[in-house]
């Protein structure tokens, strides 16, 4: 396969809750271990593509996450080697259904259906790891018609790229081009059919995609 075709992935890692100051602005705990859940492959869309509003949801999220390209076979990996791993990097959209999450969240049943829907991962194309040597010092961002949303240094990770990687692959081996998205900084806020949103590293990568 291809590393940089990123639509290959077979699988959609995310960790959830990974910035102090979107955790606080749902009222959520800020996490003492990472908080994994997945996308099915069938989410991801490319540039030219909507993001479709899923059946009855009424309050759509846009989470903008850079997102880490694996380039070998990952099991037990030790932080310390887990760079080894990374082939590169894109920026992606965790589009969430929120108001699907939150009656999920109340139930106690998966976020599966918020998260995994049609086009709920809008992706950017892919970055070389040598174009960013360190992935803890670049500022994501992202606009809805054309005003700043969310606009954030991915230093403000809890869990730092090598830890997601180590903790991910003591349970789950992460394949080449699979996709591990980090969590989203503060600045969610519901979409609407028609928007027009905007979003990457800046000085570095963006890309663009319309709500249906
Ligand atoms: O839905 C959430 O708030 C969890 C999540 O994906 C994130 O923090 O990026
Ligand atoms: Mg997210």
């Amino acid at each position: 396969m291809s590393i940089s075709n990123l639509r290959l992935a077979k699988k959609i890692v995310c960790i959830g809750r990974n910035y102090v100051d979107h955790a606080k602005e749902l009222g959520n705990a800020v996490p003492g271990k990472p908080i994994l859940f997945m996308k099915a492959s069938t989410a991801l869309i490319s540039e030219g593509e909507p993001i479709v509003t899923p059946p009855g949801c009424t309050n759509l999220h846009q989470e903008v996450e850079l997102a880490v390209v694996i380039g070998k076979l990952a099991k037990n990996i030790q932080k310390s080697e887990a760079m080894k791993y990374v082939a590169g990097y894109t920026v992606a959209l965790d589009m969430t259904a929120r108001d699907f999450q939150d009656e999920a969240k109340k139930a106690g049943c998966p976020w599966f259906l918020a998260k995994s829907f049609d086009a709920s991962c809008p992706i950017a194309s892919f970055i070389p790891a040598d174009q960013i040597p360190n992935p803890h010092d670049v500022e994501l961002f992202c606009k809805i018609n054309g005003v700043d949303k969310q606009r954030a240094r991915t230093d403000l990770m809890i869990f730092d790229v090598p830890s997601i990687i180590e903790f991910t692959t003591k349970f789950v081996t992460l394949e080449p081009g699979d996709l591990l998205l980090t969590g989203t900084p503060a600045g969610v806020c519901k979409v609407n059919p028609g928007d027009e949103i905007e979003f990457g590293i800046t000085d570095k990568i963006s890309a663009k995609f319309n709500v249906k």
